[in-house]
Order: C-alpha cells, then structure tokens, then sequence
C-alpha cells in the first residue's frame, strides 16, 4: 500500500483561454496567463491510497462518489501511470517499481474548500491536484521535470497553470501532439506581495454553460473570437507580463479589465449569445470604474470568468478602501461574510460624492461571501496526518 496527499490553489486568469485548437489534445487557440491564489483560503486537497487489494480504481469528490469513467480522469490516470518510475516505495519500504502499478488500484478522495462548479476555478484546481498527488503516488518528479501541466490540462486547460504559484503563462504550443501546449511560471509568489485579490460571490451554485461547451460554441460562431487569437493576445501577453514583472499595476489593472471584457464580448458573440455576467456583476463593473476615475488612476481591477463571480485585484495599500466601498453597496444589514484575513472592521467608508456617482442599489443577499486573498504558492504534498483516507478501510475518512 502507498499513500499520499497534495494540494493545489485555484488560478484566475487576467489574459484569458477560450477556445480549443484540438478537442482531443485540449489545447488552446490562444496562449494565456493568469496569477495563482493563495491556498489558505481556495484549496484543493486530495489523498491517493494505491493497493493491490482494492478491486476497482476509485474517486469521491466533496464526500460523493463520482462517476470514475469519466473521460477527463481517465485520460489523467492513464497518462500519469505512463509516467510511473521504478522508484516508489509501499509503507513497508518495499520498492514499487513500474512493472508493479498495473496490479494496484486506486483510491482518490479530494475535497474543495469553496464551491464546486460555480465559476471559481474548481475544475483547475482539482485536475491540478489530481495530478500532483499522482506525481508523487508514481515518484515521477525526478525523471519528467516541466512534463506534467500537459497532463493536467487534459484534465482541464486551466489547471495547467494550478501547479506553480505566481503568474503563470500557458504557452499554446505549436506541435501537433500538444506536448509543447505547457505552463511556465513568469514570476513566483513572492514577487508581488503587495497584490491582492477580493473575489465577490455573485453566485455558488453551478453554471448553466460549462466551460468546455460554452467555449466550441464561440470557436464555432464567434468572428471576434478569431480575431482576439490572432491580433489581441500576444501583444497583450507581452504588456501584461512586462507589468507584472515591474509591478506596474496601472497597466496590469487596465490589460486585466479589457481581456476580461473581450472575452464577455465574445460570449455575447457567440450564437446563440452566451450570458455569464448578470446585473450584480456589471454593477461591480460600474462601481470599479467611478472608484477609479474618483482616484485618478487605476487602484482596482475586475476581472471574471465563465460565471457572474467577481474577482477584483488591488494592492494591499487600497484593499481597506475598496472594500469599503464594496460593503456599502453591497453589506447593508452587515451579514456578509468576508473569508480570509481581513478584518471588515477595518474598511474605510467611501467618500459621499464616490458613494453618489456610484449608481448602485443593491438588496441585500446580492453577494453570497467575499474571499480576501492573495498571491499564492503552487503545488504541496501533505504530511500523512493530513490524509482524507482511512488507511484502515482505504475509505474517505468519516
Ligand atoms: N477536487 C476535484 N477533483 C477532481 N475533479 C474536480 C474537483 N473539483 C472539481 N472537479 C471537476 O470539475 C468540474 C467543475 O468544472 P467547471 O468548469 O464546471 O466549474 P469550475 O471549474 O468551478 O468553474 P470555471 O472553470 O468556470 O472557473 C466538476 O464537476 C468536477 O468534474
Ligand atoms: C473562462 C476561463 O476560466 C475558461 C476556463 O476553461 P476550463 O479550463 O474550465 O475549460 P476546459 O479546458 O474545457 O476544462 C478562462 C481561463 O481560465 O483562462
């Protein structure tokens, strides 16, 4: 018997993917990036227990079990038991070479901190997880350094960024077989302590449009989609990067907001048109711009992906500020609930004339929570303690 246990952030991506080049491989049209958050607050957490006694491979998601013939976790199994080495070692310190792993099977138990399928990067940062504890079940860190985000974006394109902290590109690749289609991390996590990110829960429960379907549909019919691949993306992966390098964050704010708005435009350029923001949403828009312009310079930026849910970057020095702002409009019987470190006690009311410009009036519930977080790490194994498996029984834990 082997047991690990890993976990992985969740990624929002400022430059963003949408549109596959291969269905079959996953690949992407067009390269992206995106800034990793920090695990203390969105995390996946996920145990193997490898076995020669279990009958079936096995996984429970959020205490359920789920369906393991799913294609996307099929595909990560198979391509990370074709990396497997000779060097694990079972909990008796016996050696389980490569030839050895076709007669265990599997137990996969993992859980999200934060709503599952809701638009905030539960797929990214489960399929990334999957894949780091898999990395580590096979020993297989030593001999394929760099090779594993082309596994984890078969399970899901955007958790090939979930594996490095930081700001993480993903490079769309040009062979034919996707194995250049990878992630490469641009800086680490320490780089830009300063940046900070609130994300407003507009919405926790599933989305009617996945990802992947939503995305051919806009392959399929969306001329503007096209266009944003050929002539938009590089230059602004260029602008963006060079920003977060320098700490710029005018520029990485503005690039943030138009790559998120490009990519809305293109979803209301599908046909039929796809609608992921709603009215709550583009409140928050509204609202960033008048703090803004009140300001005089870019201090916050809005950024959303496939679902209403705002995440909205700002360096620490303005957090107090915007979330001040946030909790007026949005807190008015003071219920809400902030996840993470910052403490509502420490907002800064608005100003009266930003709280006049600032057209918005909404009921309360409009939000669900707020997370306030940071830029995080990457990957983790956990210590054995953290398991979710009981080793005993090989079940999750009760
Ligand atoms: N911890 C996990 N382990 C394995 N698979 C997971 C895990 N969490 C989520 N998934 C898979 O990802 C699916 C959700 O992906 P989906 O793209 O619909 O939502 P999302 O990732 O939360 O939103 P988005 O990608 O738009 O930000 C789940 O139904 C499940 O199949
Ligand atoms: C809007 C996005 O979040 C789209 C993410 O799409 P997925 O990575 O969920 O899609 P699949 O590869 O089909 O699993 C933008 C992004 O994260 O870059």
């Amino acid at each position: 018997m082997r047991s690990v246990t890993c976990s992985t952030p969740t990624n929002i991506a400022v430059i963003k993917y949408w549109g596959k080049d291969s269905v079959a491989l996953n690949t992407p049209i067009n390269s992206s990036v995106s800034v990793t958050l920090n695990q203390k607050q969105l995390k996946t957490v996920t145990s193997i227990v490898a076995s020669p006694t279990f009958d079936a491979d096995r996984i429970w998601l959020n205490g359920a079990e789920q369906d393991i013939n799913n294609k996307r976790i099929q595909v990560v199994l198979q391509e990370m038991r074709r990396l497997a080495t000779d060097k694990a070692v079972d909990a008796d310190g016996k050696p389980i070479r490569k030839a050895d792993w076709p007669s265990y099977k599997l137990h996969i138990v993992s859980i999200n901190t934060f709503p599952t399928a809701a638009g905030l990067a539960s797929s990214a940062a489960g399929y990334a997880c999957l894949v780091a504890a898999l990395i580590e079940l096979f020993a297989a860190e030593e001999e394929y350094p760099g090779q594993f985000s082309a596994v984890a974006r078969q399970g899901s394109g955007s958790a090939c960024r979930s594996l490095d902290g930081g700001f993480v590109r993903w490079e769309k690749g040009t062979k034919a077989d996707g194995s250049d289609s990878l992630a490469v991390q641009v800086a680490d996590h320490k780089h830009w302590p300063e940046l900070e990110a609130i994300i407003c829960v507009v919405n926790d429960k599933e989305k009617d449009t996945s990802s992947t379907s939503g995305m051919m549909t806009s392959k399929d019919t969306s001329e503007l989609l096209g266009f944003r691949a050929r002539e938009v993306v590089d230059k602004r992966l260029r602008a963006i990067e060079a920003a977060y390098k320098a700490k710029d964050f005018a520029t990485f704010g503005k690039i943030t907001m138009m790559d998120s708005n490009q990519f809305h435009a293109t979803c209301l350029d599908t046909y039929p048109p796809i609608f992921y923001m709603n009215e709550i949403s583009r409140a928050i828009i509204h609202m960033v711009h008048k703090y803004n312009d009140s300001v005089g310079a870019v201090q916050a930026a809005y950024t959303f992906d496939a679902g209403p849910n705002a995440v909205i970057f700002v360096q620490k020095q303005h957090t107090a500020e915007v979330m001040g702002l946030l909790l007026h409009h949005f807190d008015k019987d003071a219920s809400l609930e902030v996840r993470g470190d910052f403490d509502k006690k420490s907002a800064v009311a608005p100003a009266a004339d930003l709280v006049a410009a600032v057209k918005v009036n909404a009921a309360p519930g409009s939000l669900k929570m707020m997370y306030h977080t940071t830029v995080g790490e990457g990957r983790k194994v956990l210590d054995a303690s953290e398991s979710l498996i009981d080793l005993a029984t090989g079940l999750p834990r009760q």
